[in-house]
């Protein structure tokens, strides 16, 4: 089967975006497909695979497989990479509309370059989700309580966590210096810990100053990523509930792939803007 694909990255967090207004695949078969495209030798390369798809509820809608074949709830560079595709593709016509993930409904406004393509989309994200049973998080006290700066004991050392779902879970833990994030050695641990039931993405941040931070992530399903758009929105929210940031100022979180700009209005939603790149277009021959 030949698929057309576009690659696109957000900060270097690459996925392999397919236009299922034109292109069909089979449900069954959306898992390992994303396997098979993500592979570095034997396929494209890439962290996963994104879907652009009509919806019934917004604008457009956004489908997202991590590079194990595992569906997420939410994409942060995968939110901006669909709003540049549908623009650019003419799905949509105005420079603001909505996009539907499993999530909910979010709203992307593209900013475009002199020759009218999009190079940077913000992404009004929502509100993040802190109650812990709703993260999802097992541990101690009340369901409905918040996990901030919680003693999080691993194998070897106790760390202090802080979890936000920003659709898709994250748990944030600050560091003095982001070039000791013990991503190799705790991002399996963590994310594979019997108190994420559906597992978690784990990232390591380092405070700057109140408007900037470093950041490093483990994705979940997709290991080390050079970005994580909703990780680095969990991790505004989370200096902002460490006290380390204030709400309604910018943050810039440092990825390894690039900045994004964060911020976490006093009407409760969190802001992300940042680049869109598209990187090939080409066809995919899929046994
Ligand atoms: N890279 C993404 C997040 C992708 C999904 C994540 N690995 C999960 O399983 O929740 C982003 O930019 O937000």
């Amino acid at each position: 089967m030949k698929i057309p694909f576009t690659k696109m990255h957000g900060l270097g967090n690459s996925y392999i975006y397919i236009n299922g207004f034109e292109t069909t695949i089979e449900e069954s078969r959306l898992s390992e497909l994303s396997i098979a495209v993500s592979n570095p030798n034997f396929g494209i390369g890439s962290d996963g695979m994104i879907l652009l798809l009509p919806s019934e509820i917004a604008d457009v809608r956004m489908r997202i497989f991590n590079k194990d074949g595992s569906e997420a709830m939410n994409c942060g560079n995968g939110l901006r990479c669909v709003a540049k595709l549908a623009y650019e593709l003419g799905y949509v016509t105005s420079r603001s509309f909505t996009i539907e993930a499993k999530a909910g409904v979010v709203d992307a406004t593209v900013q475009l370059d002199e020759e009218g393509s999009v190079d940077q989309v913000t992404v009004d994200m929502g509100e993040p989700i802190l109650e812990r049973q709703k993260i999802p998080m097992v541990g101690q006290g009340f369901p409905e309580d918040r996990v901030i700066n919680e003693v999080f004991q691993t194998k070897n050392e106790a760390l202090r966590g802080t979890a936000v779902s920003m659709g898709n879970p994250h748990i944030i833990f600050f560091i003095e210096n982001i070039k000791n994030a013990p991503l190799e050695s705790l991002g399996p641990e963590v994310t594979n810990d019997s108190r994420f039931p559906e597992g978690v993405n784990v990232e390591f941040v380092e405070v700057v100053n109140s408007n900037e931070l470093n950041f490093r992530v483990w994705e979940r399903g997709s290991g080390v990523t050079q970005a994580c758009g909703t990780g680095a929105c969990a991790a505004g929210v989370a200096s902002v509930l460490n006290d380390f940031s204030r709400k309604d100022e910018e943050i810039t979180v440092h990825l390894d792939g690039g900045d994004l700009v964060i911020s976490w209005s006093e009407n409760g939603h969190v802001w992300m803007t940042g680049p869109a790149v598209t990187v090939a277009k080409g066809d995919f021959w899929h046994v």
